[in-house]
């Protein structure tokens, strides 16, 4: 029997995403390329939304699951998938199409949360009796991608599976994300009480070896919140990684250190845990890791400005300055940081600052994530020295520290007796900060944590007294921001005048916070709210948007605060393009995207937002004729 036409474009589309992960084809290709179009475009008008047969209710999720791993967003595709009846998903669905509907449906990030409780019910209802290991770890890694941990029942489905499969036969990178999973879904209440479903996990995973990555720092993370602390050592034994677990921090940088390729990365890193030491007034054991470093030749700049100030007797090597270059194999980072030092003058931040700029601009290759220089810079800068003079001794939160730039600028700007605590993930790159921020002289008053943001942001809950935190300024990932902000106002944390900022809020784009922020503003939770657009940093015609949005000091009450019951669902429109923003990030990651993509990119993003009520109150460009150009640009979809 001849195969109907939707039936073969979907083949089609199977054969060019199996393409791609045989890596047949360069992924830019496949996105790209007219034969990938043709056939997106014939699904999408062969696709009608209502009745769907069962057989057409199969290809539409063998099609979701070939644009899932092409990153392509198929906005036909989704809606179907999301309106088909129950009845289709209970009776024409085996459990491995389920399992690969909702595995490839959650690649996309979208936030749906009712049709998130669907698909919770779906599972639940079903049950994940006779599942195999693998659809098992696709399964709950998607679930809780998704967070269904939050709909009853579900965890505890879960683990009913586990106790049911065996997963041991499965790889370190299925078991890294099992544990992860189980401990996302996990209700909060379970605190790290021992989850026995879990034990055999951490078992298999601890006879592997070569973890590293992503991977470890899954399993790090998830092992304790599973009551499996003591199965972290063993797991950091037999694998290698920049990730730190709960517990002593220097000691673990220290080991950190010894897998570092560059001399300078070595020395920044240890510089760090000398760091560490001496803010817990361990001089003994900082002066060990001075010497540890003499007898390497590993003193930097920073190692003599540490060592001076905490009045260390130990004798530097090489002699002072110390060494000034961060050797072969360095990364971009490690060279950034070191630029910057050989340049500036100890102690004087505006040099530091300076110097890190100046590494950006010597060539493309050595450009920076800076979110907040050049024009944008500006735009921040005067809102917090503004924001310094009405409020002494402000406490800052950064998310995002990347090499301290921000941290650094943000301090100066609020002036004498303000505080800036920074959450950077990456416990390498938070190591570089920490180098910069000593040399500036500014370790006292700039505190770097080292972890996840929500998990940073918890803990600072548990420390500080409510309404603390008189500025939040956000450059991390523009996805989470809007969960992020919505944390940070559940906690309580935020004084009732904070001042909130965020970057790149047009590139990548951050269209479910500014959704929320304008939502806000409509009920005064924010007395002004300004989205200010202006050149991305280094560039001429790629427009990004600040936002500031300043709490309204009338509220009566922190609570009123807190954003329940205030939030309309943003839009279906606004939601797909948040996944669009996402899969461009995905595709930049990828080598895909080159300048002018992005500079069409953002346009499109722009209107996407302006098309929901969301438009830029003012613009900060240097020349208007950039502007103006920008704004004509057009951005040729790749999404259908
Ligand atoms: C663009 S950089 C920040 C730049 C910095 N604010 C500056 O201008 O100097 C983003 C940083 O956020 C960190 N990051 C991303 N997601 C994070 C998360 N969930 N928690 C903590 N840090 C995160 C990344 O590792 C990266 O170093």
């Amino acid at each position: 029997m001849a195969e109907s036409p939707l039936k073969q474009a979907v083949l089609t589309a199977g054969s060019l995403a199996a393409g791609l992960s045989a890596r047949r084809r360069k992924v830019g290709e496949v996105t790209l390329d007219p034969q990938t179009a043709d056939c997106a475009q014939e699904i999408r008008n062969m696709l009608r939304q209502d009745d769907v047969s069962p057989e057409v209710a199969q290809d539409v999720v063998r099609a979701l699951s070939a644009f899932g791993k092409m990153r392509i967003l198929h906005t036909q595709v989704l809606n179907v998938l999301r309106d088909l009846p129950e009845s289709t998903w209970k009776e024409s669905f085996s459990l491995s199409m389920m399992v690969e509907a909702i595995s490839s449906y959650a690649e996309f990030q979208l936030e749906d949360p009712e049709f998130n409780q669907v698909l919770a019910g779906l599972i639940v209802s079903r049950g994940l009796k006779h599942v195999k290991a693998f659809e098992l770890a696709k399964l709950v890694f998607a679930a809780a991608s998704l967070e269904l941990g939050d709909f009853e029942g579900v965890y505890a489905t879960f683990l009913e599976a586990f106790r049911n499969t065996d997963m041991t036969r499965l790889g370190s990178f299925d078991l890294c994300r099992c544990l992860w999973s189980l401990a996302r879904l996990r209700p909060h209440t379970g605190g790290g009480k021992l989850v026995v479903e879990a034990k055999p996990l951490a078992k298999a995973l601890a006879r592997k070896r070569g973890i590293f990555g992503p991977s470890l720092a899954q399993a790090v993370w998830a092992l304790p919140r599973l009551g499996l602390s003591d199965d972290v050592e063993k797991i950091l034994e037999v694998s290698s990684g920049a990730v730190l677990a709960p517990g002593d921090q220097a000691q673990q940088l220290r080991r950190l250190a010894e897998s570092c390729e560059s001399p300078g990365l070595q020395a920044a890193v240890l510089n760090a845990a000398a760091l560490r030491y001496t803010k817990v007034k361990d001089f003994a054991k900082c002066n060990e890791i001075f010497e540890y470093m003499a007898e390497k030749d590993l003193w930097t700049p920073v190692s003599y400005a540490l060592a001076k100030r905490v009045g260390s007797h130990v004798q530097g090597s090489p002699p002072l300055p110390g060494m000034r270059t961060p050797g072969p194999k360095a990364h971009k980072y490690v060279r950034a940081l070191y630029h910057a030092l050989s340049r500036a003058k100890p102690l004087d931040a505006q040099s530091a600052l300076a110097g890190l700029e100046h590494f950006s601009r010597i060539s493309s290759r050595n450009w920076l994530k800076f979110g907040a220089a050049d024009e944008k810079g500006k735009v921040l800068e005067d809102a917090w020295a503004t924001h310094g003079q009405k409020k002494e001794d402000c406490l800052a939160v950064e998310f995002g520290t990347f090499l301290g730039y921000s941290a650094v600028k943000m301090q100066q700007q609020l002036g004498d007796g303000s505080r800036v605590i920074s959450f950077e993930m990456d416990p390498e790159v938070a190591c570089l900060a920490l180098n910069f921020i000593e040399f500036v002289g500014l370790s006292d008053v700039i505190e770097v944590r080292i972890g996840q943001c929500e998990d940073l942001v918890d803990n600072l809950k548990e420390e500080l007294e409510p309404g603390s935190v008189d500025v939040v300024y956000m450059d991390h990932n523009q996805m989470t921001y809007h969960r992020d902000l919505a944390q940070l106002q559940q906690s309580r944390l935020l004084s009732r005048e904070v001042l909130f900022a965020a970057t790149q809020c047009l590139k990548p784009g951050a269209p479910l916070l500014l959704w929320q922020l304008v939502q806000e503003r409509k009920v005064d939770v924010w007395s002004a709210l300004e989205i200010v657009s202006c050149p991305d940093c280094g560039f001429n015609r790629m427009e990004d948007w600040v936002v500031l949005a300043r709490g309204a000091a009338k509220t009566r009450s922190l609570k009123r605060r807190e954003p329940k019951n205030l939030r309309t669902a943003p839009p279906r429109d606004l939601v797909l393009l948040a996944a669009e923003c996402n899969l461009m990030r995905w595709r930049t990651a990828k080598g895909m995207v080159d300048e002018k993509l992005w500079d069409e990119f953002v346009q499109y993003v722009r209107r996407g937002m302006e098309r929901a009520g969301i438009s830029n109150t003012r613009e900060n460009w240097p020349d208007q004729k950039w502007f103006d150009a920008a704004r004509k640009l057009e951005y040729q979809r790749l999404d259908y």
